[in-house]
């Protein structure tokens, strides 16, 4: 897969971005809900000099989840352990983790619905007990034995919630869910980030670089950030709302955030398949790309902006994806 300048998913020059990730809740913008409800949480726990129950966030990639973990253990003035489902091969891996962490600390597991079975096991009873159940011995005479925890917070983070097994799900005492961010939160986060990078941006370029970042922070920074160069290079460093629209248009990301591949994709199902539907395997192979590459990557913006609908017999778009390119929809076309 190329790299798509729009991409929701982490990419190795984002790692520059780091110094934008807020730190405290105060920090945080847009997820109201979410923030309030871990506000009272947290707060709670700190009260009561308890660890925090495990808490899992779930929601498209780049909207703030390994952000808002560090932000919990930040706020609970507390360690965070970082790791990932598939970082965690066996058993052993887990229960490593576990015992080197101290009372309230955090362990944050990033995809966690690609965590293998046997590692779950493991889980459970840590999540539920704060107890490790270790196998000592072969055979006949190997026992089980228990270890004790300290208390800690698992927070978990996965884009599939649909994927976590049910006993791992009912293990988690706070549930969030994250949501597209709307464009006037994207807005505040363009303008926090110009303020921290040092970069004078006027509000309607902010608003401009909001519009088309497809409701995902990682992606408004990172537009911020290719605009900046041409503000720099072509201009006099300040980005105006006239600097912003022609950077955007030399990097191919349209009014609404779509890019030459979204393109391709809703194009080819209008000009080759009369609008739909089409199967997901005929599109992919249409478009040389892989069916999962498809459901994972590109559908979710175009579903959310209601460009593409999903049916039992396939993939359709919509009337608005029409008006969009400018194209009439023909009877067929929904
Ligand atoms: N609420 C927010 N306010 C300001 N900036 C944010 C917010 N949420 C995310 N960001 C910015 O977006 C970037 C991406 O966030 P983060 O890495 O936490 O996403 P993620 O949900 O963990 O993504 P992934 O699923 O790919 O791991 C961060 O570098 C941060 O600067
Ligand atoms: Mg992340």
């Amino acid at each position: 897969m190329e790299e798509r300048i729009i991409s929701a998913h982490y990419m190795g020059e984002d790692g520059a971005l780091d110094s934008l990730r807020p730190r405290y809740l105060n920090e945080y913008i847009g997820q109201n809900q979410v923030k309030e409800n871990l506000g009272v949480f947290i707060q709670a726990a700190k009260m009561r000099n308890e660890a925090l129950d495990h808490v899992l966030l779930y929601g498209p990639p780049g909207l703030g989840k390994t952000t808002l973990s560090n932000i919990i253990a930040n706020e609970l003035g507390v360690n965070i352990r970082i790791t990932s489902g598939p970082a965690i091969e066996r058993p052993g891996d887990l229960a490593a983790l576990l015992t080197n962490l101290q009372q309230g600390d955090v362990l944050f597991i990033d995809e966690i619905h690609r965590l293998n079975r046997t590692v779950e096991e493991v889980l459970y009873p840590a999540m539920e007990d704060y107890a490790l159940d270790i196998i000592i011995g072969k055979g006949p005479s190997a026992r089980s034995v228990r270890l004790d925890l300290p208390p800690f917070t698992l927070v978990g983070a996965t884009t599939r919630a649909g994927l976590l097994s049910s006993p791992l799900r009912d293990r988690f005492g706070v549930v969030s869910h994250l949501d597209y961010y709307t464009v006037e939160d994207l807005c505040r986060i363009v303008m926090r980030a110009s303020d921290i990078l040092q970069v004078k941006i006027l509000p309607d370029a902010a608003e401009e670089i909001a519009g088309r970042s497809r409701g995902t922070p990682r992606v408004a920074n990172r537009l911020l950030k290719r605009v900046r160069d041409f503000a720099q290079v072509r201009g006099d460093g300040i980005i105006s709302k006239e600097m912003a629209v022609s950077a955007l248009k030399l990097i191919q990301v349209d009014a609404l955030g779509l890019d030459q591949v979204d393109h391709q994709l809703l194009l080819a199902i209008i000009d080759k398949f009369q609008g739909g539907p089409v199967g997901l395997d005929t599109l992919a192979a249409t478009i040389g790309e892989e069916p999962d590459t498809i459901e994972d990557v590109y559908e979710p913006y175009l579903l959310q902006i209601g460009f593409l609908q999903r049916t039992p017999r396939g993939r359709i778009v919509t009337n608005r994806a029409y008006v969009h390119f400018g194209r009439t929809p023909n009877e067929s076309g929904s």
